[in-house]
């Protein structure tokens, strides 16, 4: 069996950093593993405290994972703090995985900041270059590259500079923008839209969690990077699509729809 370890925060409403991510890992058939850098008290309306873990309970858990089990593909998310970062960068360094996807977290859907303001400079030298692929948001995007981005053209010159900074690949995600949620990935030559369709449901949170590691899961299982990317984004809109009104806010996507098609599961309360 191929494995995925994702690098990342705790949601305690399972729905978004390393719940969504295990959920995500488990869905597309990979089997997941864990570091945690820090744990959040949210649900579905707020994130109501953080608690960074301990820099050198983040390297051992890095290197315990390492030193004894396969790693196919790994999926960073929230990083919290430039200690955090340096602490992963270096941890990484050591074992050089090939096939790493950064979802560059920086706030939540609430607006509550998931990454500290200077560990951002930390995050463009030390941990984007080692990514396979970089996964932005439009306001994640606009803080990576300090230009606003207004239009597709916005987008593309956005990819361009990312992939400056020394990244293998760029996705850039739309679902920021109003009308469809086309996502731009960009490889350092070309350009590739994935489309999709604007789904109406508050019902989005950890949307990008799960796309980051739905496409580590392909990743890990062989595919191209192109081929992981667009049966991501499958995944994420079907579970958008199916997605859970559990709590007040904005519930959590649906990982596991697909997986009960698939087994014809009759009574499932999904
Ligand atoms: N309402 C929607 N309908 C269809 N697709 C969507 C919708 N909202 C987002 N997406 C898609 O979901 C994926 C995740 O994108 P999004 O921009 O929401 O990530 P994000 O802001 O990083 O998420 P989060 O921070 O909540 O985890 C992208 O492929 C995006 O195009
Ligand atoms: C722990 C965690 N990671 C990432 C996000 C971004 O959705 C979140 N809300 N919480």
């Amino acid at each position: 069996m191929k494995t995925a370890l994702t690098i990342a925060g705790s949601d305690s409403g399972g729905g978004a950093g390393i719940q969504a991510d295990l959920k995500a890992f488990a869905a597309n058939g990979v089997f997941g593993m864990s570091v945690i850098t820090a744990v959040t008290a949210q649900n579905t309306q707020e994130v109501r405290s953080v608690q960074n873990i301990d820099p050198a309970i983040i390297r051992d858990q890095i290197e315990a994972v390492f030193d004894d089990l396969p790693v196919d593909a790994v999926k960073i998310g929230m990083l919290s703090s430039a200690d955090i970062v340096r602490t992963v960068a270096e941890a990484l360094k050591k074992y050089s995985p090939e096939l790493v996807v950064l979802d560059p977290v920086m706030v939540s859907k609430g607006g509550h900041h998931l990454l500290e303001q200077d560990a951002i400079q930390a995050l463009k030298e030390q941990i984007i270059p080692i990514a396979s692929i970089v996964t932005p948001n439009i306001p994640e995007a606009e803080v990576l590259t300090g230009k606003r981005i207004l239009t597709q053209e916005d987008m593309k010159e956005a990819c361009i500079t990312i992939k400056t900074l020394g990244c293998r690949t760029v996705l850039l995600k739309g679902g920021h923008f109003d009308g469809p949620p086309h996502d731009l990935f960009f490889d350092g030559e070309e350009f590739h839209w994935i489309e999709g369709e604007r789904i109406i449901t508050k019902n989005t949170h950890g949307t990008g969690c799960t796309l980051s590691s739905a496409i580590a899961a392909n990743l890990a299982k062989g595919a191209s990077m192109l081929e992981a990317v667009k049966q991501a984004k499958q995944f994420i809109t079907i579970a958008i699509l199916h997605s859970l009104s559990l709590g007040h806010g904005h519930g959590p996507t649906n990982h596991f729809y697909e997986l009960y098609q698939k087994a014809n599961l009759k009574n499932s309360r999904y």
